[in-house]
């Protein structure tokens, strides 16, 4: 795989790059437009102040959310644009759309050492198309922007869509120092976890995690399941849960995983459920026999928090995917930093993955040097852990 430290000392004075990054930050919830989490922002700008400095024509391009093929406004990626221009220290061109005439024309004006964003690149249907002709038609006009690709989008290059998969194979193709270090470290952990391993599983994807959780189980000694996630397994083992978040489809694979899993599967005890999704709803713990039918669960409880804490406690190898609980708001933010904190305390190596799990650490005011590696990817580094062939990594071997 060649690297960008090849680009670069191939040189790019003038030349265009195309940078796929996944600035898929986190929304304040309370303030549309405010941005509470840039990690993933300040991850790549290693790469782009690089390219930057080399006196490269910059063309950065990410996904934000999923809006549906067309342009949305609530997924707008200006307020990044803004974001990235004061990380960087200097100006960030933004063009309003992503292959149309602002973004030809912002293109053809970038000089040399500037930086262009274009909007959302799931503003257009191509972008995650199933059809390959669809998506390679979107990639061939990403494609025609620049002289060279680099991936520096490590959360992203487990989908296969045009800016991920198609581009590359479209363009000379370098992977960022991110995605590199990434991998690296991801490589460890699934080649040679050193036991006890315990897996924390949590957030809201679901289904995106089920199958993961298939793959993983015969590797670990122990696999949490908390936030959003856990209710469906709940109800897999007879509990009521209430208006909890429930994937009624997939509760026959969650009571085959449970069978399968002959107790490695731990599952809450008790949870903190809310009348509404608010952080002023009425709310109280209830043990997971108890779930009153108008409630939600959104956040594990204290009994289960001790319960997790206990199975990390003694782990050698951790890996975290998923808060438990909706952290964003106060009242439901318990159980993600008791489980944090455990994960903190072991005697061993431990990676946090996910954009949410990683602005998670950082809100809550947790210590990030605490953790081994923070990732940027949640459903990459979940799929790069399960074994299976990413292809934004398979485009960049090619
Ligand atoms: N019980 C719950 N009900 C509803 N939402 C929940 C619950 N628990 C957690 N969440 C929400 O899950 C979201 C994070 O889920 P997600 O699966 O996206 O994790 P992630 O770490 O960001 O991984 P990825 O990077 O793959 O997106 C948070 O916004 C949180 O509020
Ligand atoms: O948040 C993530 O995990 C990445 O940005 C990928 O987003 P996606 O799950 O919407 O493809």
């Amino acid at each position: 795989m060649k690297t960008l430290d090849d680009l670069l000392g191939e040189g790019v004075s003038g030349r265009r790059v195309f940078v796929r990054a996944d600035l898929n930050v986190p929304f304040d919830k309370a303030n549309p437009g405010v941005i509470s989490d840039d990690g993933r922002a300040r991850a790549v700008l290693p790469t782009l102040i690089a390219l930057r400095d080399a006196g490269a024509r910059v063309i950065v391009a990410s996904h934000l959310g999923r809006p549906k093929g067309a342009p949305d406004p609530k997924f707008t990626l200006r307020p990044v644009a803004t974001r990235l221009a004061e990380l960087l220290g200097s100006s960030v061109v933004f063009a309003d759309d992503t292959v149309g005439p602002e973004a030809t024309q912002a293109v053809a004006e970038l000089q040399d050492g500037q930086v262009l964003l274009l909007e959302n690149l799931r503003f257009n249907e191509g972008e995650t198309s199933k059809d390959d002709a669809v998506r390679g038609a979107f990639a061939g006009q990403l494609a025609a922007f620049a002289d060279f690709y680099v991936d520096d989008a490590f959360g992203a290059v487990h989908r296969k869509h045009a800016s991920v998969y198609d581009v590359p194979a479209r363009l000379p193709h370098y992977a960022g120092g991110l995605v590199l270090k990434e991998v690296e470290v991801l490589k460890k952990v699934s080649e040679s976890p050193e036991q006890p391993y315990v897996v924390v599983l949590g957030g809201s994807k679901v289904s995106d995690k089920l199958a993961v959780i298939q793959a993983l189980l015969p590797k670990v000694d122990k696999l949490l399941v908390g936030g959003g996630m856990c209710f469906t397994f709940l109800k897999a083992q007879g509990h009521e849960v209430g208006k909890s978040l429930l994937e009624a489809e997939m509760i026959d694979t969650c009571k085959a995983l449970l069978e399968q899993a002959s107790g490695r599967i731990v599952l809450p005890v008790d949870v903190v459920a809310a009348t509404e999704f608010s952080a002023d709803a009425d709310h109280a713990i209830y043990d997971i026999s108890e779930i009153p039918a108008d409630r939600l669960g959104l956040d594990i409880g204290p009994k289960s928090t001790a319960l997790f804490s206990e199975a990390i406690s003694g782990a050698k190898t951790v890996f975290w995917n998923g808060p438990m609980g909706v952290f964003e708001l106060a009242p439901f933010a318990a159980g993600t930093r008791g489980v944090a904190e455990a994960i903190t305390k072991i005697d061993g190596f431990s990676v946090v993955g996910g954009g949410d799990s990683a602005a998670a650490v950082r809100t809550l005011g947790l210590d990030e040097s605490a953790f081994g590696h923070i990732s940027t990817g949640g459903g990459a580094s979940l799929e790069y852990l399960e074994g299976k062939t990413l292809p934004g990594v398979a485009a960049l071997e090619k």
